[in-house]
């Protein structure tokens, strides 16, 4: 029932009030197919803000989101999770679901698939929580939760992925594990958009890196691009260095400015 296979988001002149303050100005850019765009920048930069627009849970201000070139707000609520898939920064679980029946939440948008259990099974294993699929998601530890709680991300058919600070919760083999995840959903053709904080991830499997600074876009292009000890340091407020090792990216902060 997908409609359709690839979707480019566009976020045109973008600006967002919340409580009248003036969270995120005139943001103006694209999320391809084919591409892993990681959002960063400082706590308060925007990042969740932008996500939530894009994902449709926050009705921007000012300018408007399209997808494949149609105003999100033109798309039924049906249909825009057919096309995209949000995972927010934090969710607690109101009762206490197997992970399996919490991943199969992720199958909604496509009613009752024949192949529901092979689905899910197969999205657990993605995120190494097929053990889980029959404890209650309550009892579950914060990382355990969290790899559910991508599981039901990754299981769907949405064209367009979302997620704020996915590694967050997670050690780090699992973090190189979902990010190798990610990098694979790009490379066949889905638009993964990912909140993170981790410059040294961002820089080592994403394509395209968005630089938020006090709901302004900062900067946007590659992690070449982006990265400078100049201009992450002036974002951040530390100096720094990113050192390059046959394509894996260290970011070492070195000290506050
Ligand atoms: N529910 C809300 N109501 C009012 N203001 C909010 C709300 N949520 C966030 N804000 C404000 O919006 C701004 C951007 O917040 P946002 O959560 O988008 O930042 P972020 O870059 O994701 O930060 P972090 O790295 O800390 O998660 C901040 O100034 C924040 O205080």
């Amino acid at each position: 029932m997908t409609v359709e296979k690839h979707l480019e988001a566009s976020c045109l002149k973008l600006a967002l009030e919340r409580r009248h303050h003036r969270v995120l100005t005139d943001i103006s850019c694209s999320f391809k197919p084919f591409e892993l765009t990681a959002v960063v920048g400082p706590n308060g930069a925007g990042k969740s803000s932008l996500l939530q627009c894009l994902a449709g849970v926050l009705a921007p201000t000012v300018g408007h989101i399209e997808l494949n070139g149609e105003a999100v707000e033109q798309i039924s609520a049906a249909e825009r999770a057919r096309r995209s898939a949000y995972l927010p920064q934090s969710e607690t679980p109101a009762w206490s679901l197997s992970s399996a029946d919490l991943v199969a939440l992720g199958l909604l948008p496509w009613g009752r698939p024949a192949d529901r259990e092979r689905r899910v099974a197969a999205a657990l294993q993605l995120v190494d929580a097929q053990q889980f699929a029959h404890r209650p998601v309550t009892q579950l530890s914060g990382g355990e939760l969290r790899r559910v709680q991508l599981a039901r991300l990754l299981v769907g058919e949405a064209p367009l992925l979302i997620a704020d600070e996915p590694t967050a919760a997670l050690d780090i083999r699992h973090q190189l594990q979902l990010m190798q995840n990610f990098r694979r959903q790009a490379d066949a053709g889905k638009t993964v958009v990912l909140a993170l904080h981790d410059l040294s991830l961002a820089a080592r499997y994403c394509d395209r890196i968005l630089l938020l600074h006090d709901g302004h876009l900062r900067a946007q292009g590659t992690p070449e691009d982006v990265f400078t000890p100049a201009l992450v340091g002036d974002v951040y407020g530390v100096s720094c260095e990113f050192r390059w090792r046959d394509g894996v990216a260290d970011f070492v902060p070195l000290d506050l400015l």
